[in-house]
């Protein structure tokens, strides 16, 4: 089995990273499995450029191929805010609930679903010791919604309705997010690159 580190701490992304690898043969280790990990700093101004920053330092320290997954959600009536700042968006503390309120806080007069429209994005690095690191980009459109629906997922799934259903991301199944997330799509590209090189 091939061993690989994803360079995260969080849990949500952890859980999605082992079913989306290991049916093709990775052994997935994150970062709550190495307590003495380099904390990174998100200095990038891109969803790619944080990913190299973490996938680069964290395959040097341990030596070992390594993923890194930055990613957020880009809301069109915001000008693509959060953005690279989805996890702190309501402060230092990346709270969930509390980033969710405040976009719906700041999208309060939007009262059309059409001119509430977002994508989640993710910018996936694959860094390998002596190699060149590898980045690739994957999206998720939809629309914000105006509550809260749904249990499943993590972070802004709630409050995500998915482009042409009238579900949100946390309605879906853990295997249906895995086919159509931002994520499944990064990665069936750095999938492709990875095939090419
Ligand atoms: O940096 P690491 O340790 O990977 O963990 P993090 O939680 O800080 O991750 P990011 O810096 O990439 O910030 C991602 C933000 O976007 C949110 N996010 C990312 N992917 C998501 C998804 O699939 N569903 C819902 N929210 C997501 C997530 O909740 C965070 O608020
Ligand atoms: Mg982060």
């Amino acid at each position: 089995m091939k061993e690989i580190i994803i360079a995260t701490k969080n849990q949500g992304k952890v859980k999605e990273f082992e079913a989306l690898l290991a049916p093709i043969g990775f052994r997935v280790h994150s970062l709550l499995d190495y307590p003495d990990s380099i904390d990174v700093e998100e200095t990038g101004k891109s969803f790619e450029e944080n990913a190299i920053l973490k996938a680069e330092a964290i395959a040097m320290q341990y030596q070992r191929m390594t993923i890194a997954d930055d990613s957020g959600l880009a809301i069109d009536y915001l000008g693509g805010k959060p953005g690279i700042f989805s996890a702190r968006y309501a402060g230092p503390e990346k709270d969930d609930q509390a980033n969710i309120n405040r976009v719906l806080e700041d999208l309060s007069d939007v009262h059309s679903l059409l001119d509430r429209s977002a994508s989640f994005i993710c910018g996936l690095a694959l860094s390998i010791p002596g190699e060149k690191t590898k980045t690739v980009v994957g999206t998720c459109e939809g629309y914000i919604a105006t509550e809260p629906q749904g249990e499943n997922g993590f972070g802004y799934d709630p409050i995500f309705i998915l482009k042409n259903r009238n579900q949100t991301m946390a309605n879906l199944t853990k295997e249906e997010k895995n086919r159509i997330s931002h994520r499944a799509d990064a990665l069936k590209k750095l999938l492709e690159v990875i095939k090419q090189s």
